[in-house]
This record gives structure tokens, sequence and C-alpha cells, in this order.
């Protein structure tokens, strides 16, 4: 066993975390959660359950109502945030709410460079991160020319670039076709970084996290292997979790 195992935080607990919006709807009720360091999660639920709104907590765009959550240890507050930002990669749903320079080189070197990374350093980042999702050879095209599967690699590649601890993807197979949702996945299995993805696309959750937790009215429900809690019917039912018409989870070789 490491050594370090029992003294390594986790990369992300989320302890009691309530939230109401400023309108007063209390969109999170006491939500724990703990992802240790490597782990890939799916954050499971319906329209409305508070996934998008526990997500914008862990890098402090909202700020709790109650409760905490720490990055690798480090509390997200306030005089904390550039380093949260750093640590915490969202990649959103739409590329192009990341993509705004005019080369795909520019783009992923914007946050290591807006971190004070400068020259080969900076050089060697970019292509270390855009290499690992497959677009090095793209390093100089302008992203608007780019396909939206490609664009979606490119959005990673950025967040990649600022090493963060704990990468955070909503709705990762989202307008994809079926070989560019096989090379995401297969991406996102080969890197070495923790990995929180929200979706309502079950049988990609049930391929690329052995773990998923399904938040169901702001309430945690469930929390455990991704292919028994989409076996377990009445957890499926109850929180409106619905798979593909003959889709069978049983029969999917699950990474361990
Ligand atoms: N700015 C806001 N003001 C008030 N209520 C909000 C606001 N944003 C979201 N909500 C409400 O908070 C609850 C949780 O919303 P959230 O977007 O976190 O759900 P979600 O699980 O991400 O849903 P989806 O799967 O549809 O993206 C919902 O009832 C939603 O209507």
């Amino acid at each position: 066993m490491d050594p370090l195992s029992t003294t390594t935080p986790p990369s992300l607990a989320v302890s009691g975390l309530a939230y109401a919006y400023p309108d007063g709807h209390q969109a999170l009720f006491g939500v724990d959660l703990t992802v240790g360091r490597g782990e890939r999660v799916a954050l499971l639920g319906p329209n409305g359950a508070g996934k998008t709104t526990l997500v914008l907590h862990l890098n402090g765009i909202l700020e709790a109502g109650a409760g905490s959550v720490t990055v690798a240890g480090l509390p997200v507050a306030r005089e904390h945030f550039a380093e949260i930002r750093r640590r915490v990669g969202i990649v959103f749903q739409d590329p192009d709410d990341q993509l705004f320079m005019p080369t795909v080189r520019e783009d992923v070197a914007f946050g290591p460079a807006s971190a004070g990374l400068r020259g080969a350093e900076l050089d060697a980042r970019v292509t270390e991160a855009l290499t690992r999702v497959g677009m090095a050879e793209f390093a100089d095209r302008p992203p608007h020319h780019l396909s939206f599967g490609q664009r979606r690699r490119v959005a990673v590649a950025t967040v990649l670039a600022m090493r963060p601890e704990i990468l955070v993807l909503d709705e990762p197979s989202s307008n994809l076709d079926p070989a560019s949702r096989r090379e995401l996945a297969d991406i996102l299995r080969s890197l070495d970084v923790t990995v929180l993805m929200v979706t309502h696309d079950l049988p990609y959750a049930l391929e690329l996290c052995p773990r998923s937790v399904v938040l169901s009215g702001g309430v945690l429900v469930a929390d455990g292997r991704t292919q028994e809690l989409l076996c377990d019917e009445e957890l499926m039912r109850t929180h409106r979790l619905e798979l593909p018409f003959g889709f069978d989870p049983r029969s999917v070789d699950v990474p361990l």
C-alpha cells in the first residue's frame, strides 16, 4: 500500500453542501461527496436535480450556503480562487464557450500563460496537452475551422494544460457521432487525472466511470458501482433515469 495514501487528501471533498438561489429556490440539501485521486465518477440525475449547481460550487462560481468544498485539501474560498481555478478544470458542454483565440495553440496556451508560464516551458505544456487529446497537428488552425468533436477535444486540452487536480466534464458525449464519442472515451480513459463527469448518457457513464453518484431533488440518493446502480430498477425508475431501449448494463465490460 502507498504509504502516502492515508495522508494525501482526496481530489474532492464536499461536505454538508447546501445552496439556495437568490430567489429562494433550494437546489442542494446537505450533499456529501468524496472523490479519491485518479477516480472517474459519473454524476447522474434527472433534469433540475442540482448537478450544475453542485459543479458551480467546485471552483467557487457559486458560494456555499452551508457546508464546504475542498480540492486536494484546499478549501474553495475567495482567498484561494486562483489556485482553485487551476486545480478544477471544467469542460463545458459547448466548446465555443471556451475557445476564443485565433488559433488552437493560443487557446491552449491562454491558461498557462495567464498563470505565468513563458517560452519553451509554455510551448511544451501546449504540445503535451494537445498530444494527449490527439490534436497536436491542429495547433495552428483556427478553432472555428474544426469540427464540433475536434473543438470539444481542444476544450479538454485547454483544461489539461493547467494540469488540473480534477477534470469536470459537462455532458462530454453530447452532439458527438459514434466514432468521436468512442475516441473521446479512449482519451479520457488514458488520462491520469481525477474525473467527475455530469451526464444523462448512461451507457457512456458505464463505459467510462467505475463509480457513479445520483443526485435527485438536491439530495445525493445513491453512490456505488455504476453497473450496480444502472441495474437497480427501482432506483432508476424513482429518479427518472432511463437506459436506451434494449440496452442491458450487464452486457457491458466495465472498467475496474
Ligand atoms: N439561477 C437560478 N435561480 C433560481 N433557480 C435556479 C437557478 N438555476 C437553477 N435553478 C434551479 O435549481 C435546480 C437545480 O438546477 P440545476 O441546473 O443545478 O440542475 P441540473 O441537475 O444541472 O439539471 P439539468 O440536467 O437539466 O442540466 C432546478 O430546480 C433549477 O430550476
